[in-house]
């Protein structure tokens, strides 16, 4: 069943005025439990699309629909709050707030949603333990590893139990072997919890953690296809 249905996107940024075009008359639909990779040369994109897909941003033109929801449609303060209901997202450099615990990060897009005090503490504490960081619930984010961090901003992500997840070059910050572990998580969350994932990355072996590879190149899309790297065991690096 397809989650995003995406038809002749289009995306211009205005400088002053200059125009830039960096979505040209886009169409990709993800269905529900895909793992897909977005690969592409710097500039080709690929940000912007993911920003599209998570409502952070709004098309120029074309249909982007998530859900059955037509996020054009939306108004700025409806698209908030869709983005709040429907969308876990992980960055690059994790983003925590550096003054809140493990804990307190998890729960922080909880706070959006009608739920009792009793019942996001088992949110957050499901969430934690999913990523293996219970223990840590206390701890800030520089008394944690970069790659710690990183699984507390994943628990962030899936603790609201969104439609999507959308993860923007999530291991382009931490070593091999933290950066495996990172998406062996990521892996997880798709095939054991079923989540619908979409992740930006330049690095083919993070991309090999995925199920389909789309590859933009200014602006386009040039393939998409069902993985090609053979199938395997645990994630190992070449070479290593
Ligand atoms: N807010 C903005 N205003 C103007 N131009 C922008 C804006 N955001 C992105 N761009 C331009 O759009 C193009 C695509 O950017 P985008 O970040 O989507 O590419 P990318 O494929 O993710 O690149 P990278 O791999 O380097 O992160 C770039 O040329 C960039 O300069």
């Amino acid at each position: 069943m397809p989650l995003v249905e995406i038809e002749g996107l289009s995306k211009v940024y205005r400088k002053g005025s200059q125009e830039v075009p960096v979505l040209r008359d886009l169409d990709l639909t993800v269905d529900a439990g895909e793992f897909v990779a977005l690969m592409g040369p710097s500039g080709s994109g690929k940000t912007t699309l993911l920003n599209l897909i998570a409502g952070i941003d709004r098309p120029t033109s074309g249909v982007i629909r998530v859900g059955g929801d037509d996020l054009a449609k939306l108004s700025r303060t409806k698209l908030a709050a869709w983005r709040a209901r429907n969308v876990g997202y992980i960055f690059q450099l994790y983003n925590l707030i550096p003054v809140l615990t493990a804990f307190e990060n998890v729960e922080l897009p909880l706070l959006l949603l009608p739920l009792s005090r009793a019942e996001r503490r088992k949110r957050v504490e499901v969430a934690l333990d999913a990523v293996g960081l219970l223990d840590r619930h206390d701890h800030y984010p520089r008394q944690l590893s970069g790659g710690q961090e990183q699984r507390v901003a994943i628990a962030r992500a899936v603790v609201g139990d969104p439609t999507i997840l959308v993860a923007d070059e999530p291991t382009g910050d931490l070593d091999a072997d933290t950066a495996d572990a990172t998406l062996a998580l990521l892996k997880r969350l798709n095939d054991e919890m079923g989540k619908t994932l979409v992740m930006v990355t330049h690095d083919p072996h993070a991309a090999a953690a995925a199920k389909r590879l789309v590859r933009l190149e200014k602006g386009a899309l040039v393939a998409s296809d069902l993985r090609a790297v053979p199938a395997r065991g645990p994630l190992t690096r070449a070479g290593a």
